[in-house]
């Protein structure tokens, strides 16, 4: 999380935020008055607003109460209903059980602290810390820490359906917007219609057979493991722990497999390019069968995934297969993703090029299942 940006947040937010505190948060929180309480916008975001709520340096921390924290404000989720008009709607099933998941991480130390939590949104642990960036995501020790968090993540019993139908129920989801919307920019038009001549729901069956075909544990999955959901703990230089997986919203019972591979894809593809289309993608960054190795030997070690008496050759074993499993699944992740954003095109404002993301996707998925059909 950035650093609170100085403009001026407005007196309504201001004087609720505070009541928040005061009220969830107690200690020398309860003490201070409105006047000194202070807040700056973190992110203004679409979905959640994040402001960075502190006490006053002169106020003494009386219990152990924090003091800082980051006020999560629910935005207006915005959610395709009927193609390419998209509706505000306040997802509360979906809300509901990612503020469960958010509790129980948190309470299970793989996740930010949770200190108060209300309808209209909650209060978590101001990590300062940075995101990561993409080139991090290959330095074997970091990429050892992320193996490893990724491992104990996988190891958590949730209270969630465990049916494994998250992955082809997002992809039938995305592929029916798909298929019903209407472009009206000729940019669009152009490159929607060569991404239509895939013939996609085909290629889609051929996906689904082809994973059917390739074992892979039913864990619960983060789905989302990419540098900018990777936090590098502040002063944590010398310990194995200085890195947090966060923003759970898409975490959900999947096949392990997709969490390496749409990891391993997320290699190649830098967010922070600040020029049109607004990534940079590095095909030759995707992991070599060393650099996978690594990331599954220490996936493993945390995972226990061996006992002593694994001999060398079953250990073996089992790391290929998952190998194969990790680049099947990075099947999934182009085409999940791919789909997601030819959707973004049409319904986001934001400036980034959804459709040339959506076709570097669907080379790579072509690419990628020519190696691993
Ligand atoms: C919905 N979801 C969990 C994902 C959607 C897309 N992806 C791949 C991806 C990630 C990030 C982006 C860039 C989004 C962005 C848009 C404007 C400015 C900066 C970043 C695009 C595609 C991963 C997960």
């Amino acid at each position: 999380y950035r650093d609170g940006r100085s403009e001026e947040v407005d007196r309504d937010t201001k004087s609720r935020a505070f009541a928040w505190c005061r009220d969830f948060l107690s200690g020398s929180w309860k003490s201070i008055p409105e006047a000194d309480f202070r807040i700056s916008i973190v992110s203004g975001g679409l979905s959640n607003l994040l402001y960075m709520c502190s006490l006053p340096d002169h106020a003494q921390t009386i219990e152990d109460e924090p003091r800082r924290v980051l006020l999560r404000v629910y935005g207006a989720i915005l959610q395709v209903r009927h193609p390419a008009i998209p509706t505000v709607i306040q997802d509360v099933d979906s809300l509901v059980l990612e503020s469960v998941m958010f509790a129980i991480l948190a309470e299970r130390a793989l996740g930010p602290r949770l200190y108060g939590i209300f309808p209209e949104g909650r209060l978590e642990q101001y990590m300062p810390s940075k995101r990561l960036r993409t080139e991090q995501l290959f330095v074997p020790e970091l990429s050892a820490e992320i193996a490893s968090k990724l491992a104990r993540f996988h190891g958590m019993v949730m209270p969630f359906n465990k049916e494994p139908k998250w992955l082809f129920g997002t992809i039938d989801r995305y592929m029916n917007q798909v298929m019903n919307l209407k472009f009206t920019r000729e940019a669009h038009i152009k490159k929607f219609n060569k991404l239509i001549k895939y013939n996609l729901p085909a290629e889609l069956e051929s996906l689904r057979v082809l994973l059917a075909a390739t074992p892979s544990p039913v864990v619960f999955c983060h789905n989302d493991v990419q540098e900018g959901n990777i936090l590098m703990l502040e002063n944590r230089d010398h310990s194995t722990d200085k890195l947090m997986l966060i923003d759970f919203e898409y975490s959900s019972y999947n096949y392990r497999g997709f969490d390496f591979g749409n990891h391993f894809c997320e290699w190649c593809y830098d967010y922070t390019y600040n020029q049109w289309p607004f990534y940079k993608y590095t095909p030759d960054n995707y992991p070599s069968r060393e650099q996978q190795l690594h990331f599954i030997r220490n996936y493993l070690a945390e995972a226990g995934g061996y006992s002593e008496n694994t001999m060398n050759e079953d250990q073996a074993r089992i790391e290929q297969q998952m190998l194969f499993e990790a680049n099947r699944f990075a099947l999934a992740s182009h085409f999940l993703w791919g789909l997601w954003s030819i959707i973004q095109a049409r319904i986001s404002k934001i400036e980034f090029g959804y459709m040339d993301y959506a076709q570097s996707r669907f080379d790579a998925y072509f690419k990628q299942k020519k190696l691993y059909s």
